[in-house]
């Protein structure tokens, strides 16, 4: 289904504070919330405090109702007017992103406030539409991220689902059920038992931890009956995170181990696309992991959101505090493109969008209906002794990146371009591996393992190649659009115009594709590809002359050492040394590096796991291809 999108604006994401009430009755406190800001310590200098600032801070006080009024309640009204709502709780494990979201059966958190206060928004609304008749129809889904696999929690059979991108760039997950609801309890009563397939267990910091991310989807239709029938359509995503985990103090093992690696894996990743972001980087990483991937939206995408940073006021939370809060911070810059999705029937048979902005401004008054929302009504249709929180105008933020249609389309290009590389620079170290393994080296079977590699680049060439020529279409495409621009006389506009000529200058690759290649085409591939780069670079040179020790790589005893040296110089190794290592480029340098300080350091090669895009398949290459490059 295509949808006209009006209404754009560029909405900061809102970022509020909560700090639960202290559980430990001896350990010292060490976040003080204020109205708008929290005070911590500073690590480094006792005597001093840290303060952040937050569209909100709520103390321990604070209730449930109040935070759903003030932080929430405002947007669900947008909802039903066809634009996206996003709430997530993010915060270290045991912190109350649980008790936020989904509360208790006596003191119920956001999700259930939301589902009653949008039934009683819709109701509401159809009272005020006295031009038009509507239709309204609601549905949810119901997921959970757990160990880096979608599961239906409505029907749990349906696991492992994949994620889809359609071609208006909206993310969805086929085969995911979505029950249609008319009422709170129609909701409640599928919602109880497929919460109760949510994987929970008990770790030292929470008897009932989440292990994992769950997304609550409400889909939201409102559909004219008389013609031209538009239908608006919103979703609501209501997110609770499972927490960062220190697990030298979580004290997992074994398969809580596991669920934690996979946990702070994708809250990882969720950090680089917020950097990403906010550093205006033209490729943002959603794809490395499924939580980022389903929070595309949410995050830089369509969404009104909020965060509900939620911390835990103990001492011995001090540096998880101390992380979410940094987290939260970074995460208060990112402005989202929200605007509202409409359709209608008659779209199919090819209104212009002109002839439907006009009528969009003659005929329904969707935002004029909002702004002259009688209180009297309103505060009829709320639950009983709910203060009404009059709805802030959403403010005009700072400028977002601005991606133009043409570069969206090169960024595209360069994303398809990079993840063929990808492939092909995998299909190679596979065939290397074959190679190694079989030591016989003039074996007709390495011949052909030869030739098929050569046919591999030949065709990557000309793929390549083609994929070059596309992106330079782009460019001059650009550059032309760029020259026939009409000169802007309005003083915003100029500005807009200059803000964002500045962030496509930086977006722009100003040096040519094919310098993105990957290390192994930039080394050139030979039938000993094995060979080490030539690099001018003293500190390549030790540790590969170190490694031509090793003789064999079937010595057992030798794999063993030469893996523990590799482990070693991931533990201490700076970038530019990491980079010395075959298959490992700048970007994985960085995020070895940036893991290290994170975590500590690697206590085991299987510890390089939990690093994303570190598959088990990109650690044997790893291993394999700096094997052979000392042999
Ligand atoms: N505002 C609050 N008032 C009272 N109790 C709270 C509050 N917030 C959290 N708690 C209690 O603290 C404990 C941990 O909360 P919760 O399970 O919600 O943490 P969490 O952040 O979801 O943890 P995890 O990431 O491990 O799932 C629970 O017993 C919960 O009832």
């Amino acid at each position: 289904m295509r949808f006209t999108e009006m209404d754009k604006k560029q909405t900061k994401v809102q970022v509020v504070v909560r700090v639960r009430p202290p559980l430990d009755p001896v350990d010292t406190i060490c976040a003080n919330a204020l109205s708008h800001s929290v005070e911590i310590f500073n690590h480094r200098n006792i005597k001093e405090t840290i303060k952040y600032d937050f569209a909100a801070v709520y103390n321990s006080e604070s209730t449930q109702q109040m935070i759903y009024n003030d932080a929430v309640k405002p947007l669900l009204l947008q909802s039903i007017q066809g634009q996206n709502i996003s709430i997530f709780a993010y915060g270290p494990t045991g912190a109350g992103k649980t008790h936020t979201m989904l509360g208790s059966p006596s003191d119920p958190g956001i999700i259930t406030r939301v589902i009653n206060g949008l039934f009683q928004s819709i109701e509401a609304d159809s009272r005020l539409q006295s031009t038009q008749e509507w239709n309204y129809s609601v549905s949810f889904s119901y997921l959970e991220i757990y160990n880096e696999k979608v599961h239906d929690l409505l029907e749990p059979k349906n696991s492992d689902l994949p994620i889809r991108e359609d071609g208006d760039k909206n993310i969805f997950v086929p085969g995911l059920t979505d029950k249609t609801i008319n009422n709170f309890d129609e909701f409640k009563a599928l919602f109880v038992p497929a919460s109760n397939n949510r994987t929970t267990a008990a770790t030292k910091l929470n008897d009932r931890s989440s292990r994992s991310h769950s997304i609550l989807l409400l889909k939201v239709k409102k559909t004219g009956l008389r013609p031209p029938h538009r239908e608006f359509h919103g979703k609501i995503y209501l997110i609770d995170l499972a927490g960062s985990e220190d697990n030298r103090r979580t004290g997992n093992k074994g398969i809580r181990l596991k669920e934690s690696g996979a946990i702070n894996k994708s809250l990882f990743v969720l950090g680089e696309v917020v950097d990403a972001i906010n550093n205006g980087l033209p490729r943002i990483p959603y794809r490395n992991s499924k939580l980022t991937r389903l929070l595309q939206d949410s995050i830089g995408g369509s969404c009104h959101s909020v965060m509900i940073t939620n911390i835990a006021p103990e001492q011995k939370y001090y540096y998880d505090t101390y992380c979410t809060l940094n987290f939260a911070s970074k995460s208060k810059k990112i402005v989202n493109n929200t605007c509202t999705k409409e359709t209608s029937r008659l779209q199919g048979l090819k209104r212009s969008v002109s002839e439907s902005h006009k009528e969009i401004s003659t005929v329904s008054q969707p935002k004029k209906a909002r702004s002259c929302f009688p209180a009297d009504t309103r505060d009829q249709s709320l639950p009983n002794g709910e203060a009404h929180i009059p709805q802030e105008p959403p403010k005009m933020m700072d400028p977002a990146p601005y991606l133009s249609p043409l570069l969206r389309r090169q960024n595209f290009l360069e994303e398809t371009v990079n993840r063929r590389f990808e492939e092909l620079e995998h299909n190679i170290l596979e065939q290397m591996r074959h190679m190694v393994q079989k030591p016989d080296v003039s074996s007709p079977l390495e011949n052909d393992t030869l030739a098929d590699i050569k046919k591999t680049l030949e065709s990557s060439k000309q793929q390549l190649q083609l994929l070059a020529q596309q992106q330079q279409q782009v460019c001059s495409k650009k550059e032309d659009h760029s020259n026939n621009r009409t000169p802007f006389t309005d003083k915003t506009n100029v500005h807009k115009e200059s803000q964002r000529k500045s962030v496509e200058k930086d977006m722009i690759p100003t040096t040519p594709l094919f310098f993105n290649l990957p290390k192994v085409f930039k080394r050139g591939f030979k039938s000993t590809a094995a060979k080490s780069k030539t690099n001018d670079d003293d500190l390549t040179k030790t540790p590969k002359s170190k490694s031509r020790k090793i003789q064999s790589p079937f010595n057992p005893e030798l794999q063993k050492k030469h893996n523990e040296e590799i482990l070693v110089k991931m533990n201490t190794a700076s970038v530019k040394e990491l980079q010395t290592l075959q298959t490992v480029g700048l970007k994985r340098a960085n995020l070895i590096s940036e893991w290290r300080e994170v975590y500590g350091p690697f206590s085991n090669f299987d510890d390089l796991k939990k690093i994303p895009g570190f598959t088990e398949k990109y650690l044997q290459n790893l291993l394999r291809s700096n094997l052979v490059c000392v042999l």
